[in-house]
């Protein structure tokens, strides 16, 4: 009975094979679609061990996201984030550039108002290198057009790094890392050395996708492959920086690559030990390439299981977020109770999932998380990027107390 054994190891705790991972995340293998009863076992066996190993604290961080351009030409099939960039070329086109000026003011102004993190993510706009000499080295090269064939400039990565960084700078992903070396030979751990020095905190595990090259071959032929990614992140550890790790899963990829993918972020924190959290985002299809292809996202039963056996698999990773940008707040607090920890920050502004056609909103106060989270018996406790600061939020009013600048009064009046 595969599925009783793979079962059997979760509840001892023993570390699982991806095949294990497989019966799990199916229900068993031995059985046609996902079975209830067994589905609520595996759920409840990770709400176990998510209470073993973090207790019944939910934590949350006080964040905005500042995404600097939606220019990119990489044309992954999952993503409606991007804009053609040759549309940037003129006035009134549909995507934005922020210029380095624009992030330092929307910086300022979040951390006036207790913001402890800015998450900035963006597209590979042609003119964004990662400093002077980074221009000078593809300058003339068909892999970088000017910023003065654009009506907005973005700068470099280091300026708008240098720009944000009154704040924890919890950015550029492995892509963006790779489009700041493209054209030169220097490394991954030298891009990011650079970064650290301008400011740099963290660095959002994103664009992992599925950890297999055979589905990234379909949803996004044109990005680093697992090799490459595995090596931006190595190389981000080595230059002393704390990272996360997610999954997008939900559209081509079968339960066994699901389990492949969380083997490769195991090893990777085997070897690296910087990841602090582990998030499942769940592919939301209704504007995208695939959506229109007629690929829709994960059921729910996905949903709880991916969160369930990312608890149960990633025995060296401490927290898993449950993102109710993905999710929205009835699903998401549901997958508090099937293992997941992390609740995600309070965002102010979202657009790759809203582009995408996600439904759930832009932001989250303080007042919204402590009755979330008390409505389930749970501990609302603001943390810092890293989780090496935290704080139970409990009388009222309600906002964040560890930013830089932060006094407990609510992000937004009245919330
Ligand atoms: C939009 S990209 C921005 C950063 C950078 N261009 C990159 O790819 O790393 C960040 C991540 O958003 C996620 N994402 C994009 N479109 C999505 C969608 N439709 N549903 C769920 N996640 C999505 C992907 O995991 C992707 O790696
Ligand atoms: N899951 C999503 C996130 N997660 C990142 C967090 O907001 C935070 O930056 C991280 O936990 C480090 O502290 N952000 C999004 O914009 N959308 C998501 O779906
Ligand atoms: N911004 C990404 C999600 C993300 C960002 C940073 C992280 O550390 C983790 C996840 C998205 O919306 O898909
Ligand atoms: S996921 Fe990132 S790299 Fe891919 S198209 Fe979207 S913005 Fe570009």
């Amino acid at each position: 009975m595969p599925f009783e054994n793979a079962l059997g190891s979760a509840r001892d705790g023993d570390r699982l094979t991806v095949d294990e991972a497989v019966e799990l995340l199916t229900t068993g293998t031995d059985v046609d679609g996902i079975d209830t009863e067994r589905k609520d076992v595996v759920l409840g066996t990770a709400d176990a061990r998510r209470r073993e190993v973090v207790g019944d604290d939910v934590t949350f961080v006080a964040n905005i996201n500042n995404n600097v351009t939606t220019a990119c030409d990489v044309g992954c099939l999952f993503c409606n984030f991007k804009d053609a960039p040759h549309g940037f070329k003129n006035e009134g086109g549909d995507g934005f550039t922020k210029t380095v000026e624009e992030s330092r003011e929307t910086v300022a102004e979040a951390r006036e108002r207790g913001v402890y993190e800015v998450c900035s993510v963006s597209g590979l706009h042609p003119a964004l290198v990662l400093d002077d000499e980074h221009r000078e080295a593809v300058e003339g090269s068909a892999e970088y057009t000017p910023a003065g064939d654009f009506v907005d400039d973005p700068g470099t990565y280091v300026d708008q790094i240098r720009a944000m960084n009154d704040l924890h700078v919890h950015a550029v992903t492995p892509e963006e890392a790779e489009h700041a070396r493209r054209g030169t030979e220097r490394t991954y751990r030298d891009v990011y050395e650079n970064l650290a020095d301008a400011g740099l905190d963290t660095v959002p595990g994103t664009a992992a996708e599925i950890l297999v090259d055979e589905v990234r071959d379909v949803i996004c032929p044109n990005k680093i492959d697992t090799d490459g990614w595995m090596d931006a992140m190595r190389g981000a550890a080595e230059a002393g920086l704390g990272t996360t790790a997610t999954i997008m899963y939900g559209h081509v990829e079968n339960a066994h690559h699901r389990a492949l993918h969380l083997k490769r972020v195991r090893d990777l924190q085997d070897e690296t030990d910087v990841i602090t959290e582990f998030v499942p985002l769940s592919f939301v299809h209704e504007n995208t390439p695939l959506g229109k292809r007629g690929v829709t996202g994960a059921s729910r039963a996905e949903d709880e299981l991916m969160i369930a056996v990312s608890r149960l698999f990633l025995d060296n990773i401490e927290n898993i977020q449950s993102s109710w940008v993905k999710y929205g707040d009835e699903l998401g607090l549901r997958m508090l109770e099937c293992g997941a920890n992390d609740f995600m920050g309070t965002l102010l502004s979202e657009e790759i999932t809203k582009r995408a056609g996600g439904e759930h909103g832009e932001f989250r106060s303080f007042g919204w998380y402590v009755e979330k989270v008390r409505s389930i018996d749970r501990v609302p406790v603001e943390r810092s990027t890293d989780y090496q600061k935290h704080r139970v939020v409990d009388d009222p009013p309600h906002g964040p107390a560890l930013g830089p600048d932060a006094d407990g009064t609510p992000l937004l009046d009245g919330t």
